[in-house]
């Protein structure tokens, strides 16, 4: 079992289910509900006012309304209670309810019954002279597409390019997944309660969010200890890198083996600058005859063995030293490279498989699964969406479908792209939330890759450094903006570690 850090609690993402079991647990112990959902909707109340300071218009007597659209569950009840407070802070305030008043029940009841103004039925007309709309429709409780009337207002938002707060989630936006149901506000800003839900980080509800507030409401800590949860934010909570010891010589960082293609040689020589830069004490490149000064012509620091005899793939994994192989990038899609791969798996080597290692392996997926529940060694997958159909049946969100990866394969599988999310065989799991669409560039995978090996040659288990390794790839894309090509990525690294020292 994965163990992580005390300061893993900072970044804790919990589900739909945990958040309504930190609430149950909350008022078992105390603190009552309606005393939540106040604190809730004093959350969302201040985030408003935040936004009505810079907004034209957005002043105590405004011309314009703050609309608050509350739908018929709890979220509608923090609704209630943000117009409340903004109607007492003397902002004009028209409230919208999607339902019966009647129908209301629990502490949504409660708040309404305090709500003095009038409650209007949900109609788009209610939007044109809006300032800023409060959009309490849906949370937590979503249970289907949005649609009818309520479609209509949230695509209505859209198209006025409304400044719009959510409460808890952009109505139409599933917590645990992310995905839209029907439709959503494009948000401003996102007030969500505890901590963050999987749907705040992955896309397209991360987008819909804006900014993410995350409030406290009350919900003790120590609750967290009892749900146990699995999901986490990627970041510096969740591991910690390797620092070099006075007592430290380059064999004590690690050596790390790259396997070099034929042709395409770059794939491999980013690998090997990528993983030098994340601190690995020696790199090889295994390179095939014909490649061999193509890749001792690139970087001096970066030794070379060539393959040219046979056997030469064998030797190196017979030396003990040479901890950690990258396999994949470049490495040419067929019988040879998944060969390889088996051996260096049976030898107990730490593994990262890449691009053409896990596309060798499509239609024989279980070949390479056994192979993995065998090795001694830590596996690191590294798939793109597409690589990972080629291996995987899963579906759901791509935090679900990287979970039933990393149980199905034994080893922890990343699963690259915008929300970058890691899995552990064990279920433990984080979301990247901090890479930019210029990491989207051809040999970008390859330099993670090799940041991911450069952390494991210096002794990060698998999951830490395939996490901290994606957390970094993106902060170094988040650094470089702009023009990035990936050949900057390692070298944005030193700047990076040395901030985290
Ligand atoms: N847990 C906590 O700690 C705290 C939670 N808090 C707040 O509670 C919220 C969760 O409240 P909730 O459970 O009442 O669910 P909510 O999101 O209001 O929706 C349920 C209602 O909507 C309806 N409905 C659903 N989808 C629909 C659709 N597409 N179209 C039409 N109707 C639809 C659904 O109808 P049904 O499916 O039952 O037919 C039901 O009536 C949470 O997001 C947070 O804001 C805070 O107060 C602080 C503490
Ligand atoms: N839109 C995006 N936003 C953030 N990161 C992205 C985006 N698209 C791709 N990436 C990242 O860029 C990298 C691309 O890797 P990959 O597809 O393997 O490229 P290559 O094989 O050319 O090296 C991955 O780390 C991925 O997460
Ligand atoms: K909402």
């Amino acid at each position: 079992m994965l163990t992580l850090p005390p300061s893993a609690a900072w970044a804790a993402v919990l589900t739909v289910e945990q958040m309504y079991e930190a609430d149950r647990r909350t008022i078992a112990g105390g603190r009552s509900g309606v005393a939540l959902m106040e604190a809730a909707g004093l959350a969302v109340a201040q985030e408003a006012l935040r936004w009505l300071a810079r907004l034209p218009g957005g002043r105590p007597g405004q011309r314009g309304p703050v609309v608050v659209l509350c739908g018929p569950g709890n979220n509608g009840g923090d609704g209630f209670v943000a117009a409340r407070i903004l109607a007492r802070r003397g902002y004009p305030v028209r409230l919208a309810l999607s339902g019966d008043r009647a129908a209301l029940s629990g502490d949504a009841a409660v708040m309404a019954d305090r709500w003095t103004g009038a409650v209007e039925p949900l109609d788009p007309a209610l939007l044109d002279r809006a300032v800023l709309v409060i959009d309490a429709l849906y949370g937590a409780g979503l249970s289907r597409p949005v649609d009818g009337v309520a479609a209509v207002v949230i695509n209505r938002i859209n198209a006025l390019g409304l400044p719009c707060i959510a409460v808890d989630v952009p109505s139409g936006v599933q917590g645990d997944t992310g995905a839209v149901l029907g439709c959503a506000p494009q948000c401003v800003a996102t007030v969500t309660f505890f901590r963050p839900k999987p749907g705040h980080y992955l896309y397209p509800g991360r987008q819909a969010r804006g900014a993410l507030v995350v409030a406290d409401i009350g919900i003790p800590d120590a609750v967290l200890a009892e749900i146990a949860p699995q999901t986490f934010l990627n970041g510096p909570a969740l591991w910690t890198l390797p620092q070099p010891d006075w007592q430290d010589h380059k064999y004590a960082r690690g050596h790390l083996v790259v396997l070099g293609g034929a042709e395409m040689t770059g794939a491999a020589r980013l690998v090997a600058r990528a993983a030098r830069r994340s601190g690995a004490g020696l790199v090889t490149v295994a390179a095939p005859e014909d490649s061999a000064a193509v890749y001792a012509a690139d970087a001096p620091g970066t030794l070379v063995a060539s393959l040219a005899e046979r056997g030469r793939y064998r030797a190196l994994l017979d030396d003990l030293r040479k901890t950690v192989y990258v396999l994949g990038p470049g490495g040419g899609v067929g019988k040879k490279l998944r060969r390889r791969v088996l051996a260096t798996l049976e030898a107990g080597r730490h593994c990262v498989l890449d691009a053409d290692a896990l596309t060798s392996f499509a239609g024989e997926a279980d070949t390479l699964f056994s192979a993995i529940a065998a090795a001694a060694g830590q596996v690191v997958l590294t798939p793109h969406d597409g690589e990972f159909m080629r291996l995987f049946e899963a579906d759901g969100s791509r935090l679900h479908r990287a979970r039933q990866a990393a149980a199905r394969s034994r080893a922890v599988v990343l699963l690259k792209g915008a929300d970058t999310v890691v899995a552990a065989p064990d279920g433990t799991a984080c979301i990247t939330a901090n890479a930019g669409p210029d990491l989207a560039t051809a040999g970008s995978g390859d330099s993670l890759a090799g940041i991911i090996g450069g952390l494991l040659a210096q002794g990060l288990e698998g999951f830490s450094a395939a996490a901290a390794g994606a957390w970094l790839h993106a902060e170094a894309g988040r650094r470089l903006g702009s023009g990035l090509i990936a050949e900057d990525i390692a070298e944005a690294l030193p700047e990076i570690l040395e901030r985290l020292r």
